[in-house]
């Protein structure tokens, strides 16, 4: 039986890691995957070692996490070689046959632990991504993210106010423009399925399906996700229907993020269907929305006009927003 490792910060994991990974495992019987974190770096150690059991579940891998303060070059520590010995043999298999890497300090780690080196693609001709290109323009490598990896950096667009202003259509339309996804209205499910009734005890499912429906399709958006609605929504409305709102459903409402929100104003007709609650109301929910997200300091846009205005002026802020680098 033949042993393997691979070792990387995998910040994040791309699709060049993942060939390397898949070339050692189809390579040797019994691969192991060091996930190797620092606390400084800038995403959590615990979520990349996270994403990376996901990616290789069910392929026999084996993925540990080494989140141990190590030097990162020779050049910072007279031991560093030992060091690194010390951290990674309590992790591997002993013996260990491989080291596979696309790096030259593979020759000198592989010695270190008694193992031969197998480079794989030092000049990253198969898959030409790195974790500072991703770091630096996500939406612009999204092809080489894996689904896990996307629902992290995906670009969050809340469609947000009153009733009956357009707000489903529009996310469907701006799906459709963009080639994204659109995350639907849970409050209608769950609506429609109790003819149009409504309870206080409501709220909390509303905010829980809302949510759970949006981390799903976070998976699935290419570069953009549109939510009809969001959770600052669901408690806007819980106020108004039940004077109040659960704290855990405020709590979460504060803690989701959304690099752009589409406020829809009322100069549009109203239309009637089974799931509308305030026809008289309308403005005065408008100015509620517009205050709330301000106290939330989003990023918003008011649209206006005829439903093409809508568009086209919601069509040209997220443009905007996809070719922002920040
Ligand atoms: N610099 C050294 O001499 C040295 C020696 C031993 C250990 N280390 C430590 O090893 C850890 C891992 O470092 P890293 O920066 O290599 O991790 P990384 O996450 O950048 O890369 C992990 C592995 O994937 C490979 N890889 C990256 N992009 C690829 C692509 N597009 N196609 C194919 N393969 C690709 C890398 O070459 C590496 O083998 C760090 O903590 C580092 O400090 C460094």
């Amino acid at each position: 039986m033949t042993t393997g490792m691979v070792l990387g910060k995998f910040l994040p994991p791309h699709l060049g890691h993942a060939y390397l990974v898949d070339f050692a495992r189809h390579y040797v019987d019994e691969l192991t995957v060091v996930v190797g974190t620092l606390a400084a770096e800038p995403i959590p150690g615990r979520r990349r070692y996270e994403w990376m059991r996901e990616m290789f579940a069910g392929t026999g891998t084996r993925v540990v996490h080494l989140d141990q303060e190590l030097p990162q070059d020779p050049s910072e520590h007279p031991e560093f070689w030992r060091l690194w010995e010390d951290a990674l043999r309590p992790l591997i298999p002993q013996p260990l046959d491989y080291v596979f890497a696309s790096e030259q300090y593979g020759w000198k780690l592989a010695e270190v632990l008694g193992a031969q080196f197998v480079q794989v693609d030092i000049d990253r001709s198969v898959m030409p991504v790195s974790g500072t290109k991703v770091r630096e323009q996500p939406l612009a490598h999204w092809r080489y993210l894996p689904p896990c990896v996307q629902s992290y950096f995906v670009r969050r667009v809340s469609v947000f106010g009153p009733e009956s202003t357009g707000k489903s259509t529009l996310a469907k339309d701006l799906a459709e423009h963009f080639h994204s996804i659109a995350v639907p209205e849970y409050a209608r499910t769950l609506i429609e399925s109790q003819q149009g009734r409504i309870e206080a005890e409501d709220i909390e499912k509303i905010a829980r399906g809302q949510a759970a429906s949006e981390d799903a399709l976070a998976r699935a958006a290419n570069r953009v996700l549109f939510c009809d609605t969001d959770l600052l929504l669901t408690t806007i409305w819980s106020d108004w229907l039940f004077d109040g709102c659960p704290d855990a459903v405020s709590r979460e409402a504060r803690r989701r993020t959304y690099d752009l929100t589409l406020l829809t104003d009322v100069d549009v007709p109203w239309v009637e269907d089974q799931v509308r609650y305030l026809p008289q109301d309308r403005t005065n929910f408008f100015q509620r929305c517009e205050t709330e997200l301000q106290a939330h300091q989003r990023r918003y846009v008011v649209l206006r006009g005829s439903w093409e205005e809508r568009f086209q002026s919601a069509v040209q802020a997220v443009d905007a927003l996809l070719a922002r680098t920040d």
